[in-house]
Formats: C-alpha cells, sequence, structure tokens
C-alpha cells in the first residue's frame, strides 16, 4: 500500500514522481504538483490526458507504480483523513432506489454530521428537491446529489473532476461560488477540468496535463502575462499613417480608415502610449486569448510527436 507522503501542513495535498502505468499504457508519468491551504489548482488536459488517474491515485482508488500521494499529511484511504475531503467524480454513480434525502443522511452519519438543515439549505442552493428517487434524476440533478454530498461537510481538502459537466450556466456558477467560499475558508482545491474557462476565472494555478505528462504549470496571473490580445480601436478620424509602426509587443497591425486591428504580446503599456495623443473612441477586446496560450501547450507537443 502507498504511504502518504510526509509534507508540511500548509501542503494539503501533494503528489511526488507519480507513475501509473496500466500494463503497456502509461497513464501518468513521474507527475509531481502541490496544493496549498487556500489555494483552487485547476489541473487540464484533454480526453485521456491522465487527470482521472491521478485524482483515483490521490484518493487511493488504485495505487500507483511508483511515486507517492499525500492528503492532509497522510492518505485519503485513512479514514479520519477521508472524512475531510470532498470528491465529485466525473462518472456519478448513485443507488437508483434511494430518496436523495436518504443518500445524503447516510453520508452525513459516515461523515459524523452535519445536520439536515445544513444539507438541505444546499439542496435548496442548487435547486434539487431531496424527496425525489436517485433514479427519477435527470442526469445533472444526479450530478448535483454528488456535489451536495461532497461540500456538506466543509471538507478541508475538495478534488473535483470535472465537477460541472452536464449543469447549465446558472448551475456552474453556483458550483463555482461554492467552490470559492471554501478555498476562502482555507481548504486546497484540485479542480480538473478539460477547457480553460471553466477554470480561468476561480483557479490560482494550473497544470496543464498531456498524454500524462505535466507540461506546463503556472499562474494564472503569469499566463495573462504572456497571452496574446487581439485588440480593436476605433479612432474619431482616420488612423494616421505609421502611428503603429514599430511599437513593442505589438504585431500583425491592420488599418481599415478610423479603425486599427492589432495583436499584442503581453503588456498593452507601448500601444497605449503611442495613441495618447489621438482620439481613442473604443477599444474592443477579443478575449479569446488564455485558451489561445492552452491550445499552444497541445500543439507543440503534436509537433513533438510528428
Ligand atoms: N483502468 C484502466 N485500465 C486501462 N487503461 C486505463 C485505465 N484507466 C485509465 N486508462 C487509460 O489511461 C489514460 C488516461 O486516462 P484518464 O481517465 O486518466 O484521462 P483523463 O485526463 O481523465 O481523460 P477524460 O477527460 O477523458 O476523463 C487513457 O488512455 C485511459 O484509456
Amino acid at each position: 500500500m502507498t504511504r502518504g507522503a510526509h509534507v508540511p501542513e500548509r501542503t494539503l495535498v501533494s503528489v511526488d514522481g507519480l507513475t501509473k502505468r496500466f500494463g503497456n499504457l502509461t497513464a501518468v508519468k513521474d507527475l509531481n504538483l502541490q496544493v496549498s491551504a487556500g489555494e483552487i489548482y485547476g489541473l487540464l488536459g484533454p480526453n485521456g490526458a491522465g487527470k482521472t488517474t491521478t485524482i483515483r491515485a490521490l484518493l487511493g482508488f488504485i495505487n500507483p507504480t511508483e511515486g507517492r500521494v499525500g492528503v492532509l499529511g497522510g492518505h485519503a484511504r485513512e479514514l479520519d483523513i477521508r472524512s475531510r475531503v470532498g470528491y465529485v467524480g466525473g462518472d456519478v454513480t448513485l443507488d437508483r432506489g434511494l430518496r436523495v434525502r436518504n443518500l445524503l443522511t447516510w453520508y452525513a452519519k459516515l461523515r459524523g454530521g452535519p445536520a439536515w438543515p445544513t444539507i438541505q439549505d444546499l439542496c435548496d442552493r442548487l435547486s434539487l428537491d431531496p424527496s425525489r428517487k436517485i433514479g427519477q434524476l435527470s442526469t445533472g440533478n444526479r450530478r448535483k446529489v454528488a456535489i451536495v454530498q461532497a461540500f456538506m461537510h466543509d471538507p478541508d481538502v475538495l478534488i473535483l473532476d470535472e465537477p460541472t459537466a452536464g449543469l447549465d450556466p446558472l448551475l456552474q456558477r453556483d458550483v463555482l461560488s461554492l467552490v470559492r467560499a471554501r478555498r476562502d475558508a482555507g481548504a486546497s482545491v484540485l479542480y480538473s477540468s478539460h477547457t480553460l474557462p471553466e477554470v480561468e476565472d476561480i483557479a490560482d494555478r494550473i497544470g496543464i496535463l498531456r498524454r500524462g505528462v505535466l507540461v506546463h504549470e503556472d499562474t494564472i496571473f503569469n499566463l495573462r502575462d504572456v497571452a496574446r490580445q487581439r485588440l480593436e480601436l476605433r479612432f474619431a478620424d482616420d488612423v494616421p499613417a505609421g502611428l503603429l509602426d514599430d511599437v513593442e509587443g505589438v504585431s500583425e497591425v491592420v488599418i481599415d480608415g478610423g479603425t486599427a486591428r492589432v495583436v499584442v504580446d503581453g503588456s498593452v503599456a507601448a500601444l497605449v502610449d503611442r495613441v495618447a495623443g489621438h482620439r481613442v473612441e473604443r477599444i474592443v477586446s477579443h478575449d479569446d486569448d488564455l485558451e489561445d496560450v492552452f491550445f499552444e501547450y497541445y500543439r507543440d507537443g503534436e509537433k513533438e510527436n510528428t
């Protein structure tokens, strides 16, 4: 059995040199990552990248081939630690014959609380009717049950494997606000997703997994810094000839009468300085920049393999 990694208390989730092989397939290769108290870590990657395998190893559902995992200074298989963890899995399988209320009460008993009114509040927040039978629920409502059981005991660690799949945008927003509230209370959150927009507003750091390897890890702040922005500047008059020549960080300049379209790498400061003496009526940002950065890492990887 894998022993829990010995980590300082502030690092609540740790993966040290994790490798997991299924026969000839290496699903995760020498992975290292840590999530601190009060931090949301977005684990990103396309289908098959190894996110679920990492999470299953962290929770003790599968044994690492090599390396160690640790949760709250021990291992998630230990009951006292498991009861401080909240988990939403990619596949929600629940006992179809039970009523929502009975299932949630059973989870609460396992963990020594919380009392029903707390659970009812969470159900209300997610518009989940606890009197319904699990088998009668839609996929989205079954996911809500999984979310309520994961959050109801105010866990110190949240491990969320694509938790909002199948939820409408309003509910996604509600789930994200529950996640933020736990982070603000000092919990560590590992949040896996295959798209960046889902986590970019809440994650403090992200790691990008590709074919089992962590190809990039950074803070959202730094990613934004290196991201390219496509801007459209609308001037009151025609753009003066040469105005946007040789501006630091600016490329792909296209001028059409009073409109200039540009791509900016990093800071827009030099561009703003250059146009300062001219009347700019409107600046439009086509802000798909971070997603571009994200896909850049996939593309680089594909090039390596061709
Ligand atoms: N029990 C298993 N036996 C054999 N292969 C497995 C097993 N579990 C996962 N794999 C393989 O390991 C690789 C990583 O899968 P994993 O489910 O971890 O990816 P993922 O990033 O979570 O993808 P998704 O977003 O599709 O869930 C895949 O190639 C998958 O087919």
